[in-house]
């Protein structure tokens, strides 16, 4: 049961000064510095404040139908604001008149029979006050105990938890609405309830991934300090797996019961969300009888994925928050915020290899294989090694790359569709014409569907592309200077376009082909040596004919790979980055 005193302030403070709270409540110390007159002054004035037992009591459920209250019903009660309860309840330490409708909890100061001037002073610029419902994710009944006491206690009152919006973070709020009444709080707790229930995209039941090695090693300690308090405070019932290994999510994924579930969480990097996503669809795709081993086109995930970042980059939590945090990720979780997003195929030979949201090839795959030959390093330390010593040894990929170009009328369709949830096929013109192809050396091959935000890259490593408009940005760095590539690299960290250099080349397309061109001669063993050669034209070769692919931080080794963006494949629990409005949204004034 909960038990919170304070008057407002983030739940995991308010555990941990709930004792603080409970002495301040105990009978008064023999030791007082307070005044003791300033306090008769204070006592007498509350008193002047109090109100009759009817009135305090009154509790005027008009409440109808519950059918009717639900969320989404734009019923006309909600649009008049008919009360659907009333009472008084002290609220930071004033007494209020508080009303509940269908949309909103609203207050007013009460006005006490015979006001000082003070309260005259305070009437003057009273307004109403107001928490939308929409806005509350928990009410719980306030209660008093003693150190140690698990049930019972002395009832306070109700706590509403909102969540609030500070930029693009959220957290949580308590309000506390004072009254000693059994009565008249249970009241409101269960028409507060019943109105809660009826926001149907809040999840009630979530299977959550633990990935307890990610970065470093912190993720499970953020699931327990960070998101599970706000869980469990919004009753949100949970089955964790830690993971044991690298694919364990996934083969859970393939069999476990998903309808017990209303979304599944991952906690952890981008190779975990990867992992998930991908075990989310393939289990769609398994569940619809989709060949996986043919050109298909594949059916939604069935349940939306929530990110919990605790990686070391987490490009797909942030682009899906706008922020890497992991109580803002909880909150978008528990209040059941919803966002389609672009899925990427990534096959060969028509066969399905992995769903995926981004992929690097060349540099991008080529760091990331040093760096998982190195994972006995700390994390920060293995990405420098790999990216000094990969550079170190730049060399160009010499491969044939082919692209279909998103249409002109493909784009103009595109900001109809964004929000077309229904949609489930790839805009499939697979017309050999269309191809474009481009045939040379490259440093770099990016292919990205979503923006892929991250602390390196502030504007995204794909800053023109969304989240759900159906096309993936191609980004091509062709061979250049080793200065020049780090002069590339360097502008990610800025706000100065990363593109703009002769040698970057940009498209908006719905699919690529990368065909790496062998050559003989050199093996992978060549990347640790530092052998000096005339890197700038010499390309990277694989002796195995598999080349390192850089998947959502990922390592994939394949030859050619065929990638196709499919429009909102997958719902993530989060926001259109785009669309998250700055200002600080509170309790409102009317
Ligand atoms: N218990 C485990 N031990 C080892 N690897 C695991 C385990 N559980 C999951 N994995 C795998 O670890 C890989 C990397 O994890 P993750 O992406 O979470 O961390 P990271 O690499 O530190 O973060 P980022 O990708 O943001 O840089 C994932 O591909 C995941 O499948």
């Amino acid at each position: 049961m909960f038990e919170s005193p304070r008057r407002c302030g983030n739940i995991l403070n308010a555990w941990s000064e709930s004792l603080e709270e409970l002495q301040e409540t105990q009978p008064v110390s023999p030791v007082s510095t307070d005044n003791p007159g300033k306090k008769r002054k204070k006592k007498k004035r509350e008193q002047q404040r109090s109100f009759s037992v009817p009135q305090l009591f009154t509790a005027a459920s008009v409440a109808s139908d519950p059918e009717e209250r639900n969320r989404g019903d734009t019923d006309q009660r909600a649009e008049t604001e008919e009360p659907i309860v009333r009472g008084i309840f002290q609220i930071e330490k004033r007494s209020c008149d508080v009303v509940l409708t269908a949309t909103r909890v609203i207050w007013t100061q009460i006005q006490p029979e015979t006001p000082t001037a003070g309260d005259i002073k305070a009437s003057e610029t009273n307004q109403d006050e107001y928490v939308e419902l929409k806005d509350i994710f928990a009410v719980k009944l306030k209660r008093r105990r003693s150190v140690g006491q698990q049930t019972g206690g002395t009832l306070l009152g109700i706590t509403l938890f909102q969540c609030v919006r500070k930029g693009k973070k959220l957290k949580d709020h308590a309000i506390h609405l004072s009254n000693l009444s059994v009565d008249h709080c249970e009241v409101w707790f269960k028409h507060l309830k019943d109105l809660l229930n009826g926001f149907r995209n809040r999840p009630k039941s979530l299977k959550v991934f633990v990935n307890p090695n990610s970065h470093k090693k912190e993720a499970h300690q953020i699931y327990k300090e960070q998101v599970e308090p706000l869980f469990k405070l919004a009753d949100i019932k949970t089955d964790i797996t830690i993971t044991e290994n690298k694919g364990q999510a996934l083969s859970i994924l393939k069999e476990c019961k998903l309808d017990e579930y209303d979304g599944v969480v991952c906690v952890g990097g981008d190779g975990t969300a990867s992992e998930v996503a991908y075990g989310l669809l393939l289990r769609a795709q398994m569940d619809a009888g989709r060949d996986t081993d043919s050109i298909f086109t594949p059916v939604r995930a069935p349940l939306p994925l929530g990110i919990i970042p605790a990686g070391s980059t987490d490009v797909v939590a942030c682009s899906v928050h706008g922020i890497r945090h992991p109580v803002t990720a909880a909150m978008h979780i528990i209040m059941g915020h919803l966002q389609s997003v672009d899925v990427c195929t990534f096959s060969s030979h028509s066969r399905l290899l992995r769903f995926g949201f981004s992929a690097m090839f060349g540099f991008g795959g080529r760091t990331l294989a040093l760096a998982e030959k190195h994972r006995w390093m700390p994390s920060n330390q293995r990405r420098e090694f790999a990216v000094i010593k990969t550079l170190a040894n730049l060399k160009p990929e010499d491969c044939e790359l082919s692209f279909l170009p998103l249409t002109q009328s493909q784009k103009v369709t595109e900001g109809k569709s964004r929000n077309d949830s229904t949609k489930d096929s790839p805009p499939n013109t697979d017309d050999e014409e269309e191809w474009q192809k481009i045939k040379g050396l490259f440093l770099n091959i990016s292919i990205m569907a979503i923006p892929c935000l991250c602390s390196m890259a502030p504007r995204g490593l794909a800053p023109n592309t969304r989240l759900d408009n159906g096309s993936m940005a191609l980004i091509v760095v062709r061979n250049t200077s080793r200065a020049d590539f780090i002069k590339h690299l360097k502008r990610y960290g800025s706000l100065k376009n990363q593109f703009s250099f002769s040698f970057v080349e940009t498209y908006t397309v719905q699919a690529v082909k990368v065909r790496p061109r062998p050559w003989s001669g050199w093996g992978d063993d060549t990347l640790e040596e530092n052998v000096e050669i005339d890197s700038k034209n010499t390309p990277m070769i694989s002796s195995e004919g598999s080349y390192p692919w850089n998947i959502d931080g990922d390592l994939m080794e394949a030859s050619e790979v065929c990638i196709r963006v499919h429009p909102q494949l997958i719902t993530l629990f989060g926001v259109n980055t785009e669309e998250v409005d700055e200002s600080t949204v509170k309790c409102s004034c009317i």
